[in-house]
């Protein structure tokens, strides 16, 4: 595996210093930003929307890696990719047409990508993963920062990187830590998303540094920063 990613989840930031918090992982050198959306219907956390997601792409010239946590996300997706997204998942128990909705994503130059929840059976992707740029795969049940990873979704990332139009990239979200992310990087995750564990410590460049060199320590590619 070449390269590792890191997304900070910026669900986990504070609300109130927005801007002062994706500068601080900005120069920490995480890789993307990732957006947790949620509509309190699909998942029972309710966040932010386009209007939030406008505001901040004008702060910060880190990719944005959307992942909606939303019913019928074919209502929305536009919105997001006329703002700027570089990264988009919708959830594939959350539609009908996830067909339409990557064709739209491909329209706007965005990467596109289904996630799937801890208890989803990766046969329901299967026919689009040849179209895919990543899969995301949830490793909590999704709605909430702070909870505990998953062990048993490590055999889905085996199991989708044996598949043979598995895309480049498969992220992995939920409880991810120097231990955790390590893990998973060695069952085949390549972008690492990390919310309370980065933006809970006290020492955000470190952080981000430490897992790096845990990532990097397993790739044969050298860490860019
Ligand atoms: O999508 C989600 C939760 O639904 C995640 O992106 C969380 O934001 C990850 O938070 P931690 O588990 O890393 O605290």
């Amino acid at each position: 595996m070449d390269e590792m990613l890191i997304a900070p989840s910026l669900l986990s930031a504070n609300f109130a210093c927005l801007q002062q918090e994706i500068a601080t992982v900005e120069k920490a050198g995480a890789d993307i930003l990732h957006l947790d959306v949620m509509d309190g219907q699909f998942v029972k956390n309710i966040t932010f929307g386009p209007c939030v997601v406008k505001c901040i792409r004008e702060t910060t010239q880190m990719p944005f890696d959307v992942h909606l946590m939303i019913d019928r996300p074919e209502r929305y997706i536009e919105d997001f990719l006329r703002i700027g997204c570089q990264w988009l998942s919708f959830h594939i128990e959350a539609t009908d047409c996830a067909a339409d909705i990557i064709k739209k994503i491909k329209e706007y130059n965005c990467k596109a990508a289904i996630a799937i929840k801890p208890n989803t059976d990766i046969d329901t992707i299967t026919p689009y993963l040849a179209d895919l740029d990543m899969v995301l795969v949830m490793s909590v049940e999704p709605g909430f920062g702070g909870q505990k990873f998953i062990e048993k979704i490590l055999e889905k990332i085996i199991q989708l990187r044996k598949m043979p139009d598995c895309p480049k990239y498969i992220q992995v979200d939920g409880g991810i830590n120097g231990e955790t992310a390590l893990k998973a990087a060695e069952a085949g995750a390549n972008i690492f998303v990390a919310g309370s564990y980065i933006f809970k410590s006290n020492q955000i460049s470190n952080t981000i540094q430490n897992l790096r060199d845990v990532l990097y320590g397993l790739s044969t590619k050298k860490s860019p920063h």
